[in-house]
């Protein structure tokens, strides 16, 4: 019997081991004017746009029918002031989408040497990202750039794509070309590439290809338990997570790290939980934020909830709708744990009505 999503998996694994070949390349050379600001102030950069270009390409060519939710567009780059950008941007989706066919690749995803793309083939691969999502079919979605803000400080980003099947991640994907193979040894070879298909189990390999091993979570040991959190306050409540910390009894310091990283850590058995309280501004989570990492903890024995215990829907839209917060852990340790973050949320709820 042959596996489901044999297809897509490869694929997944090919366009983001490309895009991530090319984001590693950028960083070393990425210069100041390539970096704008997005209308919610965020950065993006000439990384994030040929990441999600080179994706959507080979999305196109192999999968022409489904649609994609990403996080980017090029409507920036259609305009006058965006065209030194979109000629760097061209040149650099080219030069990745005609690298030599690594393993596993096939030309005909147009890949590999001869595949170049015109400008407005570029533009247009950004834009396929613009689907609105929904709760029934086949979409893609993608993050070209998870952790845009680590991945200009040189610290942790992640390339990352996942397929949906009727609100179900069904194919999750992560590359972390800055995070270091193996836990123990942080100062040894960086690059790993994390992959789950729902019902059969998740992987790390090296970003080449090599050595891919199984993911398993360790059971819950109270004495080694923390949480990994974003590095920007910003994104996640660290205060919240403070009091939680206190009622479960932690004492070792959280493990602060940018972008789905945290799921993928969390997935190979570091910390215990990644806790992702919202701030309180109103933000949405959007799919692209959790759609790959949180199979890949699924899929290593974890658990993954909003702060009420409730799966995450991926049927809404672009966003998980009102935000509940994302808590994903080791699943003997879930109960323990919401129940500290109900007693957290109701704590700062009574301070809040006091005030
Ligand atoms: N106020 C907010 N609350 C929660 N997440 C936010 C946020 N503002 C931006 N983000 C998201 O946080 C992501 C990074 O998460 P982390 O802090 O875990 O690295 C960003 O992804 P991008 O870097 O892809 O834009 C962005 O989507
Ligand atoms: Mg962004
Ligand atoms: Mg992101
Ligand atoms: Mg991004």
């Amino acid at each position: 019997m042959s596996l489901a999503f044999t297809t897509e998996k490869q694929l997944a694994i090919s366009a983001v081991r490309r895009a991530c070949s090319l984001t590693s390349s950028v960083f070393n050379k990425l210069v100041k004017n390539e970096t704008l600001t997005k209308g919610d102030k965020s950065p993006v950069t000439v990384a994030d746009y040929s990441a999600q270009a080179i994706i959507g390409s080979i999305l196109q060519r192999a999968f022409p029918q489904d649609p994609i939710v990403g996080e980017e567009d090029a409507a920036e780059l259609r305009s006058e002031s965006g065209a030194t950008i979109r000629d760097r941007i061209v040149s650099l989706t080219n030069e990745a989408l005609v690298g030599d066919l690594g393993l596993g690749d096939i030309a005909e995803w147009g890949i590999g040497p001869g595949s170049e793309q015109t400008p407005g083939q570029i533009l247009d691969a950004i834009d396929r990202g613009n689907y609105e999502g929904g709760r029934t079919g086949r979409m893609w979605t993608v993050d070209p750039i998870d952790g845009t803000k680590g991945f200009l400080r040189g610290e942790q980003y992640a390339v990352c794509l996942a397929l949906l099947v009727d609100a179900e991640v069904q194919v999750g994907v992560l590359g972390c070309p800055n995070l270091p193979v193996d836990p123990s040894n942080p100062d040894g070879d960086k690059g790993c590439l994390f992959v789950a298909v729902r019902g059969q189990g998740a992987q790390q390999m090296k970003l080449s290809g090599a050595d891919p091993t199984p993911l398993s979570m360790p059971p819950y040991a109270p004495s080694t338990f923390n949480f990994l959190e974003s590095v920007e306050a910003a994104h996640s409540s660290h205060s919240t997570n403070d009091k939680i910390s206190k009622l479960m009894g932690i004492t070792r310091p959280p493990i602060r790290m940018d972008s789905q990283a945290k799921y993928a850590c969390l997935a190979r058995g570091d910390g215990g939980a990644y806790m992702r309280m919202p701030t309180g501004v109103g933000y949405r989570e959007k799919i692209w934020d959790h759609a790959a990492g949180s199979l890949i903890v699924e899929e290593s024995g974890g658990i993954v909830t909003d702060s009420r215990g409730q799966q995450l829907d991926f049927g809404l839209g672009r966003t998980l709708g009102e935000n509940h917060g994302v808590i994903a852990c080791i699943k003997d340790a879930h109960a323990k744990l919401l129940q500290a973050v109900q007693q957290a949320v109701a704590d700062e709820a009574s301070v809040q009505s006091k005030a």
